[in-house]
């Protein structure tokens, strides 16, 4: 197989997996380091390297899931609080093997766009993704409306914002990749 051909694979074939599908099986650590100096290989405008990530792992999922499923209760208890929203913010992190906090860090001196350091991140994240994927390994990029909060469980420093929680999990059921619309209805080309 070419080069292009196994890209073109691994693209097709990449998915959210969620954690309700993850079976009970350690991800090797070698793995999550090669998702993480992967991702550290993506473009990069002015090499502000802005992607920053938090393993969690072990008893820091509950601590997560703990935090995550208060500060939820704490915010919409008489506000259209829902038990099973509450529920599922307190157990997906310990459904997972592994969970990667993504945070982008904003460059000091502010040389370029946020949205810029955001597009990195993601394209920092869309590498891990491929990674785990190759691996068999399911992810997801949970993106919860309590993100915003998640600096107080993390203690985010000074220009760092965190853009979701990227979920793993060994899974066996087969899952078929989603849709998409066809792609000459998303572009023009210009050639006069
Ligand atoms: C920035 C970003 C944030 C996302 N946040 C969520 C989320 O909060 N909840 C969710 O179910 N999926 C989330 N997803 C995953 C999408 O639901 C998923 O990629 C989409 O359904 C397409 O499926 P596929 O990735 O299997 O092709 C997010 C994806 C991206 C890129």
């Amino acid at each position: 197989m070419s080069i292009i051909g196994d890209v073109t694979r691994l693209i097709e074939a990449r998915k959210a997996v969620f954690p309700a599908l993850y079976i009970e099986k350690n991800i090797p650590t070698s793995i999550i380091n090669k998702m993480l100096s992967n991702a550290n290989r993506a473009p990069t405008h002015k090499l502000t390297e802005p992607w920053r990530f938090k393993v969690i792992r072990g008893d820091a999922r509950a601590r997560l899931g703990n935090f995550m499923s208060a500060r939820y209760k704490k915010l919409y208890e008489g506000n259209g609080f829902s038990e099973r929203k509450f529920n599922k913010l307190r157990e997906n992190p310990q459904l997972a093997d592994t969970v990667i906090a993504i945070i982008m860090q904003r460059d000091r001196e502010e040389r370029i766009p946020e949205w810029e350091e955001i597009a990195a991140v993601s394209m920092a994240v869309q590498n891990m993704w491929l990674t785990a994927s190759a691996h068999g390994v399911g992810s997801y990029w949970s993106s919860p409306a309590l993100i915003s909060h998640l600096g107080d469980f993390f203690k985010l420093e000074e220009g760092q914002k965190c853009l979701g929680l990227f979920y793993m999990g060994y899974y066996e059921e087969e899952i078929p990749v989603s849709k998409r619309g066809p792609i000459e209805e998303k572009v023009e080309w210009l050639d006069k």
